[in-house]
């Protein structure tokens, strides 16, 4: 990495257990090296539990907010301006090193049962469980940072651990478009660098050297941004993701397939919307999804982030099977608005697409900054309108059956999926982002079954930019040049935005 030396760069000291943190502003960047210029590293410093390398810059773009934490003091060195920065010496980090600990505990006697080791005598009459996080928390309360630092803590203490995180949040964009919810096993911390990417990378059509950090994610199409949309749909989702994990990751003690231990004693830690805590929908909706969650993935630890009655009401509801606790809120997290979340969402489709380039700060000249810089190439073909069988779940705009007038039945059930006509002027097909699913793994007919496009998972995301009514044609962008002919595909509520 190659850089300027005559170009604006400004020094910071950190204190120890101290947090640099800023935000971005649309079309500034920023380079952060910890370590001193004259190659004299000084302490270490990590992004949300992902070390930074010593003097190494790590560039952050597209309105990225985040903070640079040191456990014992260290110097960065910054070039680019945020809109905002501010050192703050208040951070829940010891809290969340400590809730670190006790997990990571709970992992180490797991493998020791997993592998027939002695365990300690007081350890003894305890369950051995991995730890399997549930993180809920109202709306921008630092719950995907939490997941995240947790993660990054995990995979780093070199024990071989593999969490497994699981994205619940359809908002979120993590790994696929957004609309998507799933789950990945982490082998490396995932970084940060934009908010397009708040979970790490997925693989992609990059050649593998760029993205031999990738993610391989086990996604579900929700479709929508708000669990409230489709709460039943949603609910499946969350049981067909703890299905798979069983199929797909973890152990089949006596299979040929068995993971290893450490795999299996890593555990895993799961995201969620705010919706799970306050939401607009009904609170029998959300308490629902919650119960789904935790039968799911077999929860047994419940974080509360900084919402004491949410903790009240875990603590009554669950209290005597699971460990309920309460965890401070940083007070860095900032309160993202509608309008910047819409932003979000569309660099999320369009890094899916095209990659994405963060432009570096005056200075730094280097063409490579690892997974912070990745360029793609879509392609764009024409399909027939029968090449493609296209659903919706449920009707277009559901509203909760508890909305319905008393005595009115749903003529489309929640679930229901509903053919879409391309030909119709109102099948609102163009500019839509479509999830192509997966091939069902039998190609016996008489397995097949009516609710099958419910349970299958996504192989990928296509846009139809453009409708050709007159020849029955449709334009399709696609990540890769693979033919989606004979594909299933749903549609959702996203749209592509140039
Ligand atoms: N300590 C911090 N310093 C600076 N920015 C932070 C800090 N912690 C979190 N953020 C930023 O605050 C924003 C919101 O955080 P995060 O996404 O973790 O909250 P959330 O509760 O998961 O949000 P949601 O409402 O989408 O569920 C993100 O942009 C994140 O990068």
């Amino acid at each position: 990495m190659a850089s300027d030396d005559s170009v604006d760069k400004r020094e910071w000291n950190l204190e120890r257990e101290t947090e640099y943190r800023f935000e971005l502003d649309p079309d500034s960047s920023l380079a952060i090296k910890a370590g001193l210029p004259n190659g004299v590293v000084k302490g270490h410093a990590e992004v949300f539990g992902a070390e930074l390398a010593a003097n190494r810059p790590y560039i952050f773009g597209q309105e990225c907010k985040a903070a640079i934490y040191t456990w014992e003091g260290c110097t960065i060195e910054m070039s680019g301006h945020p809109s905002t920065e501010y050192v703050s010496e208040e951070t829940p980090m010891v809290p969340y090193g400590n809730v670190h600990y006790s997990f990571e505990k709970m992992r180490v006697l797991a493998l020791s049962q997993l592998r027939g080791s002695p365990v300690p005598a007081s350890e003894r009459d305890k369950p051995a469980e991995p730890p399997r996080v549930l993180v809920v928390g109202p709306e921008n309360s630092g719950k995907t940072t939490l997941c995240k630092i947790l993660t990054n803590y995990a995979v780093r203490m070199g024990q071989g651990w593999s969490p497994l995180l699981v994205n619940l949040d359809p908002a979120e964009g993590g790994w696929a478009a957004p609309g998507a919810i799933g789950v990945t096993p982490v082998h490396t911390p995932l970084p940060t660098s934009t908010p397009a990417s708040p979970l790490g990378t997925a693989a992609t059509s990059a050649p593998t050297a760029l993205s031999s950090n990738a993610l391989l994610p086990l996604a579900y199409w929700y479709g929508h941004a708000e669990t409230k949309r489709n709460p039943l749909l949603m609910e499946r989702i969350i049981r067909n993701i703890g299905e798979n994990i069983k199929d797909k990751y973890q152990a089949h003690p006596e299979g040929k397939d068995k993971k290893s231990p450490a795999f299996q004693a890593a555990g895993f830690i799961v995201d969620t919307p705010s919706s799970f805590a306050t939401g607009s929908g009904s609170n029998e909706e959300r308490q629902r999804l919650i119960k789904a969650t935790i039968d799911a993935f077999k929860i047994n630890t419940i974080l509360v982030v900084g919402h004491e009655k949410l903790n009240v009401e875990l603590q009554r509801a669950y209290g005597s099977q699971i460990t309920v606790v309460k965890v401070p809120k940083s007070g860095g997290v900032v309160e993202l608005d509608y309008l910047y979340r819409e932003r979000v969402h569309k660099s999320q489709l369009h890094a899916y697409f095209y990659g994405q380039v963060i432009p570096p700060p005056a200075g730094i000249t280097s063409a490579s900054f690892g997974s912070e810089t990745l360029v793609l190439s879509p392609s764009s073909s024409i399909l027939n309108f029968d090449d493609l069988s296209i659903y919706r779940i449920g009707a277009e705009s559901m509203a909760p059956s508890s909305a319905l007038p008393i005595g009115a039945a749903r003529v489309v059930s929640e679930t229901q999926a509903v053919p879409v006509d391309p030909s119709s002027p109102g099948s609102g097909l163009l500019n839509a982002v479509l999830a192509i699913l997966a091939t069902p793994s039998t190609a016996d007919d008489a397995e097949r079954y009516d609710e099958e496009i419910l349970d299958l998972s996504v192989s990928g995301f296509v846009v139809v930019t453009n409708i050709d009514m007159p020849n029955r044609k449709m334009t399709i962008l696609s990540p890769n040049q693979g033919s989606i002919v004979g594909r299933t595909a749903v549609i959702g509520s996203y749209e592509w935005q140039e």
